[in-house]
């Protein structure tokens, strides 16, 4: 049998991190060499054997931005098929409580205003996400 069966496809577990700031929220560009290349997504990565997904998070932000999270509540897992990889992303929404970006892994980054977040060209596992957040942000009685 083909190792290109449908079965044979990689499925990986991935907790992302929506921050918020000054209500703003980060985004950040993927590498052009990567998987997915040059595309927005929300910072984190693959979750390792026997780790819980708030410290995977808190792992990956240490790893690919230099700072420290808080973890808040989480939103809908999202599970997406691409051509080559199933990716289920657990979003949980955060805020940064020590040290300043820096950018290890990404090309860019951008904070920007909930409402415009979908004018960016994201990796299409996130738009769930991205609508659930609007829709939960947005719904919010102003302050
Ligand atoms: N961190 C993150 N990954 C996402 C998002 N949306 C999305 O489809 N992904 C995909 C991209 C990757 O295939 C996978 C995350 O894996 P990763 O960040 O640990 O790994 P990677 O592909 O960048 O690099 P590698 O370690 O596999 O070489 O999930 C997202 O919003 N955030």
């Amino acid at each position: 049998m083909s190792n290109e069966t449908a079965s044979a496809k990689r499925h990986v577990h991935v907790a992302c991190a929506i921050i918020e700031r000054d209500g703003l929220v980060l985004s950040a560009l993927r590498k052009a060499s990567a998987n997915l290349p040059l595309k927005w997504e929300f910072p984190g990565g693959k979750l390792e054997p026997g780790e819980e997904l708030e410290e995977c998070l808190r792992r990956e932000l240490i790893e690919e931005m230099g700072v420290e999270i808080a973890v808040g509540r989480p939103l809908t897992p999202a599970t997406h098929s691409y051509e080559n990889l199933t990716v289920t992303l657990y979003p949980f929404v955060c805020s940064i409580t020590a040290g300043e970006i820096v950018l290890y892994e990404h090309t860019a980054i951008t904070w920007l205003p909930p409402a415009t977040l979908h004018e960016l060209d994201w990796a299409e596992a996130d738009f769930p996400i991205i609508a659930e957040y609007q829709q939960s942000v947005l719904a919010q009685p102003a302050a």
